[in-house]
Order: C-alpha cells, then structure tokens, then sequence
C-alpha cells in the first residue's frame, strides 16, 4: 500500500489536491491525509471529504461476526414493509443485521481491538488522576455557538444508536488504587472500582461487546427495542404514543419517564423525549385526516416511519452543521440527503452508485454497504464521549420576557428522578426556552462537569467517576489510544506532545500525566486537546473521521432510507411532512409557544435571540 502522506500540503499547488481527489476512486489503495482540509476551497474541501468517506469506508469497516455466526433469523409472517420493533429484517438478505443484541463492528482492524490487560497498561495513567487533573472543570467554558438543545440531541440521538446497557458484568470488575493525593482518601478509600461491560470472550481473537439497543437509526430510544418495553409506551389509539393528559410523559414507578430507552436520565432528555413522542403523535394525527379507514397499527408503523426520517434529517442537515459550523460541512450534509441535482434534472440515469449518491444524495437511492455489513462499532461510541457538554446547573428563565423564574438546578439536582422535579416546578415551555437560550460546554481539556465526577446513579453500588470511566471504558473494550487511532484512520500521528495542540497550556497538561510518553495519550485527552480543529468545528478532527464515515453509512446502509424510501411505503402526505419540516418547525407545533422563539435564528441549534427587555 502507498501510503502518501503531506504534513504541508498547502504550499502545494491547488491542481496536485485536485489530481489526488480524481485518483483516489480508481486507486483505493492510494492514501492522502490531507491535514488541514478546511482550508482549501469550498468545491475541494467537499470532494476530499467525499473522497476520504470512500477510502475510509475501504479501510475502516469490520464485522465481528465471523461466518456462519450470525443468528439465523426468518422474515416470514413479519410485515417487512414497515420497521419492526427490535429492528430484524431491515435487511432482507441478512435478517439479523443491526437487530437489538447483535454485536458491535470495528472501524480498526480486528488484532488492534484488544483489549488492554494490567500488564499493557490498562490503569496506566492512573484514569483517575487524568479526570481529576486533566479534565475537571473549574470555570465554565461555554461552545458559545450552539444551545443547550444540541447537548441533550446528541445523548438522545446517542440512546438510538446504542448501548452497551446499564448492568454491565457484577461478577467482574475493574479496579485500580486512587492516586496518593486523591481527596477520597481522606473518607478512607483506597481503590477506585467498577463493573465490566458485559461481553462475548473468545479464542484467539478479541472479545465482542452487544448493543442493546437496535443499530438502525429508527428511534429505538422512543419506540423501545424489544417487544415488552414497547407494548407499555403505545396508546393503542389511533397510532398514538402514550402522553399524560397535561401532554407530557408518563413517569415510571421508579420515577423516571418511561421511554424506549430512558437511561441517564436528565432534564435534557425530558425536553427532547416529549417533543419527539408529541411529533409521532401530531403525525398520527395528520395521517388520521388523510386515511381514515386506518387502523390504530397502520397509523403507528407510517408514523414512526416519518417520525424517525424526519428526525434523521434534522441530525443531518441541522444539528450536524450546527456542531462543525463550517460552509463546507452544510453543503456536504445537505448533498448527503438531497445531492446535488435540481429537482429539473432528476431523470438523468447515473450508473455509479458513488456518483449517484452525490448526485440525488442517499434518500432513496440503493443500500450501500461498501461489502460490510452494518451495525455501529466502538469507535463510533467513544467519539460521542461528549460529557463535557454538560452545564453545571439550569437557571429556568420565562419564555415571554427572559426573566429568571428563580429556579437554579445543578447535575445532581436535574439528573435521574431529579428531572421530574424540574418538569413538575416549571412551564414546559420555559425549560424549553432555556435549553434553546444557554450555551452547553465546549469540548475541551478542562471542562468536565465537576459533579460528573462524582455521580451518584440509583441503584449502582458506587459513586462513578466519569470522567474516570470514559478512559478507562476505551482501553477495556480495546479502543485504540490516541495516536494508534490516529494511525489507523490514516492520520498523521503525533510525534510529540507539541503536536497535539496549538495551545501551550493543553500540551502542558497533556504532559503532566503523559510524560513524553505520546503512544500513551488517551483517545478522549488527545481528542479534547486537539487544535486546530476545522473552522467552526466544536470537536476534533481526529473524531470527525468517524463522523465521516457513520453519518452516511447509517442512512446508506437502511433499507427504509434507500430503496424504501418512497411515497409507496411512506406515503406522499408522509414524505412532504419530512421534506417540508426543519426542527424550528417541529419545536414550533409541539411547542407552540416557542415558535417565534425558535423561529428567531435560522438554524434551531443556534443560540435563540433573547426578547429584548
Ligand atoms: C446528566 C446527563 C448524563 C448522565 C447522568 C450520563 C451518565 C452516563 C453513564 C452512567 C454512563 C455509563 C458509564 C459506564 O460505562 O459505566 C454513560 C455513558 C455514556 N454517555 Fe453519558 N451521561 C449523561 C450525558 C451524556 C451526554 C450529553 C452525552 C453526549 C453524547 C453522553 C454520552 C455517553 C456515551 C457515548 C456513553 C457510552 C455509552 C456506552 O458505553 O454504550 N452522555 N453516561
């Protein structure tokens, strides 16, 4: 393999970047890493971003599975023509593909996934000392251009995705000693421990981990993911999701909204859950008017399915180009879902499906699993460690004047049963109207929540660090460290420290636990670290190599985002509603006093514009 790299490729003449983009597809085996790709022209950026997506998804997709080990599963008696619950038969030629419990893929090869053991230094640096010392919040930096929404769609969006479930293995564990001067000490402890992830061991290869959740992008985390935690969210009335009389979620015994997936719960996850189940039901309601001979299943299934497009175009077009504010990425996302062509030239027959995909974009075009088949891997859940996002405390301020009502919650107080106590105080539309107005954390070295590193979730026998967790959760399920990662996803590695960030005062803190020892970077520290990132962009771009290649896969891969995505299945009425609709809309109907609110900027993960006092 050729493995061309150019540390400096901006003193190259524009035509040698061109000449590259124009080989790479006939030459998959050509690599360029281009490192500050941002700043090339708009129509380059785009075709090297486009052009990397295809190397990466030559490179960087592996299935766990080895042959003949994937369940058996038969469609028969199922109604394919809709998304089942636990998410088989999406794939007809292989049923069990991205089904809840099936196995997570790798984005590395399979031999760089193991695991690490104590004698290759899973606790080594100490994973506490890097929470405490590395990434411990001490003064807010706020992500000054996006709202708080984005930080709690991207934990929902995270729950469709995946899970590797809340229980993990009690009879397993990981433990290490707290470092010499940890405060804890003084209460008497010594080691920090916690449950292994439950997994799959075996012989001569790396142990696999399973997602709990469905891997489709359906809104699993809504809808549920099996057959009984379903059954208790559905009306059973005219497609509808269960809601209170006062519009809001039903609240479990255990005092947590009941949800297809209501883990983790906080605040953020209250706003974004009930405005989604509203959406299904506002939906319900549309299809109510133009079928009326419909059943209370024909509703339902339709719903979800426009439901949940509309909801993956909003990540698309929306949260993602709010996330990386950069022209290049808004254009790019935009050509994934609509492609390039007037709607006066979408006759031309294209036979390469690459073209074709650039041309009409993804929707309704054919799958495309680049001969691998899908479901999200662990890199792809370690690059969404984003818990830095999240605000120490929620001042709730009046929709109508910005006034502050008077009620301040910090983490312990909005997580977990807390939430509920924050919905039952407060006007939903002011919790709403917060969230649209205050910024969440930057996604940086130093800005995790405090509180994050001390948390106290019901029902687990210890206190959890985080921070602490997020590191350490990467080396057990063999996520590979920073610099291997950045290897293996054809990046040019770091040869030291300096390397890693243009800010003296990161490179400075990578150092005081890192040493020299630059292999030994964690993911999540390099990552946070990172800079320059691409313009605009509030995460690295090591991670956004995986962006490059999960954000098209999960549509491209998805029977109803491809060859089903038609009036036939999804109705016209139902294609129109998600063509017709941005998330400024859907806040505006399910919200209906934040439409003008919501309606004040031009993206709906932008910051609203405060009334004027
Ligand atoms: C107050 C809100 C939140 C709480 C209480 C919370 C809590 C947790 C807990 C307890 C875990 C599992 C730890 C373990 O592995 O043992 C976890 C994992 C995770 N969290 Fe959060 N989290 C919150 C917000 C967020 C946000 C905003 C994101 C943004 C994407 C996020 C992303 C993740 C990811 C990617 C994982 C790994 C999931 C997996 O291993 O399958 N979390 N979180």
């Amino acid at each position: 393999m050729l493995d061309l790299l150019r540390p400096h490729w901006w003193n190259l003449p524009v035509y040698a970047s061109l000449a590259y983009l124009v080989f790479a597809r006939g030459l998959p085996n050509l690599y360029v890493t281009i490192p500050r790709w941002w700043n090339m022209p708009l129509l380059l950026s785009v075709l090297y971003l486009s052009a990397t997506r295809e190397q990466l998804s030559s490179h960087n997709l592996y299935d766990t599975y080895l042959q003949g080990e994937r369940p058996n599963i038969s469609c028969q008696g199922i109604n394919t023509a809709v998304r089942t619950i636990n998410g088989i038969c999406n794939s007809l030629d292989m049923p069990a593909m991205g089904a809840a419990g099936a196995r997570f893929a790798r984005f590395v090869p399979i031999n760089d996934t193991y695991g690490e053991s104590e004698s290759s230094g899973l606790y080594t640096p100490n994973p506490r000392a890097i929470s405490q010392e590395l990434f411990k919040r001490e003064v807010f930096k706020p992500a000054t251009s996006i709202n708080n929404l984005a930080a709690a769609w991207i934990q929902f969006q995270v729950h469709d995705w995946f899970s590797h479930g809340s229980s993990n293995d009690p009879d397993n564990f990981l433990s290490f000693p707290l470092p010499a001067d940890d405060q804890l000490r003084v209460a008497g402890q010594t080691d920090m421990t916690i449950r292994r992830t439950l997994r799959e061991p075996h012989s001569n290869r790396p142990a696999t981990y399973d997602n709990v959740n469905t891997h489709w992008w359906d809104l699993s985390q809504i809808y549920g993911s099996d057959e009984a935690t379903h059954a208790t969210l559905r009306s059973y009335v005219d497609g509808k999701m269960k809601v209170n009389k006062d519009d809001l979620l039903p609240v479990g015994k255990d005092g947590i909204p009941i949800a297809g997936d209501n883990d983790d719960w906080w605040i953020g996850l209250s706003v974004i859950h009930n405005i989604w189940v509203r959406e299904h039901n506002l939906v319900c309601d549309m299809f109510k008017a133009s079928y009326p001979t419909w059943n209370d299943t024909q509703l339902f299934d339709r719903a979800r399915l426009v439901t949940t497009a509309l909801n993956a175009k909003i990540h698309t077009v929306e949260w993602t180009p709010a996330l990386l504010q950069d022209k290049i990425l808004k254009t790019t996302m935009q050509i994934n879902w609509n492609g390039i062509a007037p709607k006066w030239l979408r006759f031309v027959p294209i036979m390469n499906q690459h073209i074709a995909e650039v041309y009409y974009g993804i929707m309704g075009g054919k799958p495309d699993f680049a001969g691998v088949p899908f479901a999200h891997s662990e890199e792809f859940v370690s690059v969404y460690r984003f818990h830095s996002l999240l605000r120490d405390n929620i001042t709730i301020r009046n929709h109508v004047d910005n006034k502050e009502t008077g009620k301040t919650y910090d983490i312990p107080q909005y997580t977990f049963q807390g939430a509920q106590d924050v919905v039952r105080e407060n006007k939903f539309g002011d919790i709403v109207y917060t969230f649209g107005t205050d910024n969440p954390g930057a996604l940086v070295l130093g800005n995790y929540p405090a509180a994050m590193t001390h948390l106290q979730k019901p029902g687990y026998p210890y206190t959890l660090d985080m921070g602490a967790i997020d590191v350490l959760r990467d080396r057990e399920r063999g996520v590979p460290r920073y610099n291997q990662f950045r290897r293996l996803f054809s990046l040019i590695p770091a040869k030291t420290m300096d390397d890693i960030s243009d800010d003296k005062d990161a490179v400075a803190a990578l150092r005081s636990i890192y040493g020299e020892d630059v292999e030994s970077v964690d993911l999540l520290a390099g990552s946070l670290a990172e800079s320059p990132r691409p313009t605009g962009f509030a995460f690295s771009n090591t991670q956004f190599q995986v962006f490059i290649l999960a954000a098209s896969r999960r549509l491209m891969t998805d029977r109803f985002f491809t060859t089903d995505y038609t009036a036939d299945v999804y109705t016209q009425e139902g294609l129109d509603w998600i063509e017709k609709s941005d998330f400024r809309d859907v806040i505006g109907r399910t919200v209906p006093e934040l439409n003008a609110s919501a309606h004040s900027v031009d993206n709906a993960f932008k910051p609203w514009v405060v009334p004027s006092s």
